[in-house]
């Protein structure tokens, strides 16, 4: 009888989670050993460990699904099953899953291992993405040194055209196998919601017109400083705008800042000047989060982790990344860091993830995961929100406090936080409409590249520097898609985090919406627990429950919606809707000249 089999069930799934615990483990440490050394004996040993782990997964599957477990009275034990009954990738037959998987590994070998010769010194061709080809895009003002790193980058990882293809088809047959029609059911199932998409569609579209207007002034000033290569009405040039994907702005604050006049800190030279190193970095980051009476990194955390890139000539995957080896100990970030700003921004991100990992770890292994996947995302955002505050920046002697604050230097500084985030939600939000087009059969490998531009350019507002053809496969030059990571999960975190923020700084007596002293852009959370607290109660729960519970715990919302950020960014929209007008700027953009 059903009652019989619960109790069976229950039993079973106990010991089928403690051989999960230890086949992740033993498949985390061959991965943390290929993406930290890429060599050809540490790729081989990756795969022969995730192909032994396939194979145990699978049987577990097997048996997992014999159970009828659909009909289980236990919520829980029902919820458990029903993660357990997705395989995965693992549902390939063996030669197939192997394929697929070494193609990955191959794409991400091409990104991770590129190189590009500097534009002044030709014969000096060592140039790798992180950090000398980042510090050329953040750093350079001169547009042809601009145009030769952008062209020379995308130029070097096009050669993973091919191997996205069988990427794409093997990643489309695991799918199937799973009972999905195409990959893009597979990474949305996590999101529990048949409208997410949708959801995802009308939240851009309330947000739309808070990004017409940062780029339209955006591309204003830069065609002050540029001239002419800034079409007055037509889209952004890409390679102006600081960050080889222009997904962030940020780096060009100097061009752009509302006020100019009013000293505006640079934050890196300070960080500079005051002998930050990485340790230090990810020292006050983890103070930050113990200040709320979150947990501390743990001592593995601190031993074994790559905080800064190491200089034995060793090939390795730069891009931040955060490590979960499912033993209860063992913690890491791997993160090339170098001494500024943004990466001070990143090592916060980073962080977040391994505190959602410590809050979690009493979770079973199906549940030690977030909500959702932005929710793992939105975590660390949330305290960079507070961190890159002029009050906390005060409070941690990275502004002195001499500098008063008025109207000129707030707007200055809720300036800068929407370069990095207003700026990025059209890039999240079209990273997987493009991949979920490919998947779904939409976009054949010939439309590829011209595809990915008409996103960029009618979604984005940018544009290529130079013509772009069928042979070019831009893509390629961003990190997500050659190592199979999907990107909604950061359009979400974007969003939530907000309205995550939002409810921190409440209990934390930081914002009242009733009162204009206390707007939420000058919200610091720092040494509140009453927040942390609440924050922790919502990470606890890892997946356990549906993610409009989870937010709920911390939110008293059920719904992502864009009230938090528009409502963050106000000030800034009225801004720069009357400086457009005031300069008769053109808001929106017409179609690019450049042949995509
Ligand atoms: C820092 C990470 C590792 Se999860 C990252 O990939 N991020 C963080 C922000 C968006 C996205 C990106 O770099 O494209
Ligand atoms: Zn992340």
């Amino acid at each position: 009888p059903l009652e019989d089999e619960e109790i069976r069930a229950r039993a079973y799934i106990k010991l089928v989670n403690d051989r999960m615990a230890l086949r992740y483990n033993r498949e985390t440490i061959a991965s943390w050993k290929y993406a930290s050394n890429i060599t050809a004996k540490n790729l081989n040993e990756h795969l022969q460990v995730t192909k032994e782990t396939a194979k145990e997964t699978k049987d577990d599957w097997l048996q997992t699904t014999q159970f009828n477990w659909r009909s289980f009275s236990d919520d829980d034990l029902r919820r458990q099953f029903e993660k357990l009954s997705i395989l995965g990738s693992s549902a390939l037959p063996e030669e197939k899953f192997l394929k697929l998987k070494k193609t990955i590994s191959d794409m991400e070998t091409i990104y991770a291992t590129a190189k590009i010769c500097d534009y002044k010194n030709k014969t000096k061709c060592d140039l790798s993405l992180e950090p000398d080809i980042v510090g050329i895009i953040r750093s350079s003002r001169d547009p042809e040194e601009l145009k030769h790193v952008w062209i020379e980058w995308r130029r070097k990882t096009a050669s993973a055209k091919p191997f996205f293809q069988e990427y794409v088809k093997l990643s489309n047959e695991a799918a199937v196998l799973n009972n999905f029609s195409s990959n893009t059911g597979l990474w949305l199932y996590d999101y529990e919601s048949s409208t997410f998409v949708h959801d995802v569609e009308e939240i851009w579209k309330q947000l739309k017109p808070l990004y017409h207007q940062l780029h339209a002034y955006v591309r204003t000033k830069l065609r002050n400083l540029y001239g002419n290569i800034v079409p007055e009405k037509g889209p952004i040039p890409a390679h102006l705008l600081g960050n080889m994907w222009a997904q962030s702005w940020v780096n060009v604050i100097d061009i752009t800042l509302p006020y100019p006049s009013v000293k505006h800190v640079d934050v890196t030279s300070e960080m500079v000047k005051q002998g930050y190193d990485a340790i230090k970095m990810f020292k006050m980051a983890e103070e930050f989060f113990v200040s709320l009476n979150l947990k501390e990194m743990p001592p593995k955390f601190w031993e074994r982790s790559i905080l800064v890139k190491p200089n034995d000539g060793r090939e390795l995957v730069c891009h931040a990344s955060a490590w979960d080896f499912y033993d209860h100990k063992d913690f890491r970030i791997k993160q090339c860091t170098r001494v500024t700003y943004e990466d001070f921004v990143t090592a916060h991100h980073e962080m977040g993830h391994i505190q959602y990992f410590l809050q979690y770890s009493d979770q079973p292994i199906v549940y030690r995961q977030g909500a959702n996947d932005g929710f793992h995302e939105a975590v660390g955002d949330v305290m960079a929100l507070s961190v890159s505050s002029t009050k906390h920046l005060k409070e941690i002697g990275l502004i002195d406090s001499k500098i008063p604050d008025n109207h000129a230097s707030d707007l200055n500084s809720l300036f800068k936080v929407g370069l990095e985030k207003i700026a990025f939600l059209p890039f999240g939000y079209l990273m997987d409409r493009w991949r979920w087009g490919i998947f779904d059969g939409n976009i054949s490998a010939d439309d590829y590249n011209c595809k990915w531009w008409d996103y960029r350019t009618n979604i984005q507002g940018v544009e290529p520097p130079v013509d772009r053809n069928d042979e070019d496969f831009d893509p390629a030059a961003k990190y997500h898609i050659v190592s199979d990571v999907p990107y909604l999960r950061y359009f979400v975190s974007f969003v939530v985090q907000f309205q995550f923020h939002r409810a921190a700084c409440k209990l934390a007596g930081e914002y009242d919406p009733k009162d204009p002293a206390k707007p939420l852009h000058r919200c610091d959370i720092y040494r509140s627990t009453t927040a942390g607290n609440r924050i922790a109660k919502m990470l606890q729960m890892g997946a356990s429950r549906s993610w409009p519970d989870a937010m709920e715990v911390l939110t008293g919302q059920r719904k992502m919606d864009a009230s938090g950020l528009l409502e963050y960014f106000r000030p800034l929209y009225i801004w720069l809707e009357a400086e457009n007008k005031k300069n008769g700027a053109y808001i929106g953009w017409e179609s690019t000249q450049r042949s995509i």
